[in-house]
């Protein structure tokens, strides 16, 4: 998303497959063809196990919900789901009125990681590496995206579901829900990128803590140590269905409220700012603020004489 000079002039002209290929590996993704990553392969792979599905509905408010779907194994991730999850990145990455998203999943709990039927016939190191870094990629993407998401975890996120949370940027925990990165009761460490996000989330004790204990996080841990920011109580049955995602939305509407470019800028200096040596990170700010300055936004702000009491 933040590309160099040299990208940007060659993206600019109309060199075809190769601008492609660079866009796709400026775009946000960690692995490409010159670490052996072969995507279309992997996909291939993946698509041999299916199973549920990730739905996007795409809203007029700028703001998208993205559902985790496989409820009779917990919103656990199917194989094709992880192909449908990379699409779905994809046409948020395309929608250029986005402003924020709720990751959540469906059914009431948010997702018990990876579909163990497909680890299982997958679990020589090969494939796993092959799937670490196609779910890095689209986790890695997900997160880079000019809006402001937040995961709404409901029920349990497990293992890879936990993981998932940390690739959005924020969470809010309903009532009696847990997060628990069970990886070392499975005789694992995080893959999809869920360590390297816990650490610059919670610090690095507290993720040692975590990861090192296999830690049930409740809300109120959650709040402790960073990891949650905020909490929503379930509503009873009496209050209709859908009541904890309007919660969500209006949770989020804090943050989402104002003109588009103004919220996608926002993102990108802070994911700069998270991302970039501080160099880099200052010129990508004196990019974003360039184009802002003076736009519909700022000039309506000075027009009107806004005083902030
Ligand atoms: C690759 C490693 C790592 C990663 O991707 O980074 C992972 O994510 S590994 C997966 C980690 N997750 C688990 O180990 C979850 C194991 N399951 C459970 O602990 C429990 O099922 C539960 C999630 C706590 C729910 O318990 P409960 O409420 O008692 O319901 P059931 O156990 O009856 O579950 C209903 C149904 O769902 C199936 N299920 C749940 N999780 C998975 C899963 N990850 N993969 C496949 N299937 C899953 C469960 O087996 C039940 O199905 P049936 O037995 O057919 O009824």
């Amino acid at each position: 998303m933040v590309l160099c000079g040299v990208s940007r002039q060659i993206l600019g002209s109309s060199c075809g497959a190769w601008a492609r290929l660079l866009q796709r590996q400026s775009r946000g993704c960690v692995y490409s063809s010159i670490h052996g990553f072969n995507q279309e392969e992997i996909r291939e792979k993946l698509q041999a196990f299916p199973g549920g599905s990730i739905d996007l509905l795409k809203q007029e408010s700028g703001v998208a919900v993205l559902t985790i779907n496989n409820p009779s194994r917990m919103n656990a991730f199917s194989g094709s789901m992880m192909v449908d999850l990379e699409e779905m990145v994809s046409q948020l990455e395309n929608w250029t009125d986005c402003k924020g998203l709720i990751v959540q999943g469906a059914a009431g709990t948010f997702c018990s990681g990876s579909d163990l039927n497909a680890v299982r016939a997958i679990s020589n190191p090969q494939d796993g590496m092959k799937m670490c870094m196609f779910m890095q990629n689209a986790l890695t993407r997900l997160l880079r995206l000019p809006l402001i998401s937040v995961a709404l975890v409901e029920g349990r996120a497990l293992g890879g579901g936990a993981e998932l949370t940390t690739a959005c940027d924020f969470r809010i925990m309903a009532s009696g829900s847990v997060i628990q990165f069970v990886h070392k009761h499975m005789g694992l460490v995080p893959g999809w990128g869920g360590a390297a996000r816990l650490v610059r989330i919670v610090g690095s004790q507290n993720a040692l803590k975590l990861l090192g204990g296999a830690l049930k996080v409740d809300p109120e841990l959650g709040l402790q140590i960073g990891l949650a920011d905020g909490v929503l109580e379930v509503p009873g049955a009496e209050e209709g269905a859908g009541t904890l995602l309007q919660q969500a939305e209006n949770w989020l509407s804090r943050y989402t409220k104002g003109p588009t470019p103004v919220i996608q800028a926002v993102k990108k200096v802070v994911l700069s700012g998270r991302e970039l040596p501080l160099s880099e990170a200052l010129r990508t700010e004196k990019d974003v603020f360039g184009t802002v300055w003076g736009g519909p936004a700022n000039l309506r702000a000075l027009a009107s004489k806004s005083k902030h009491k």
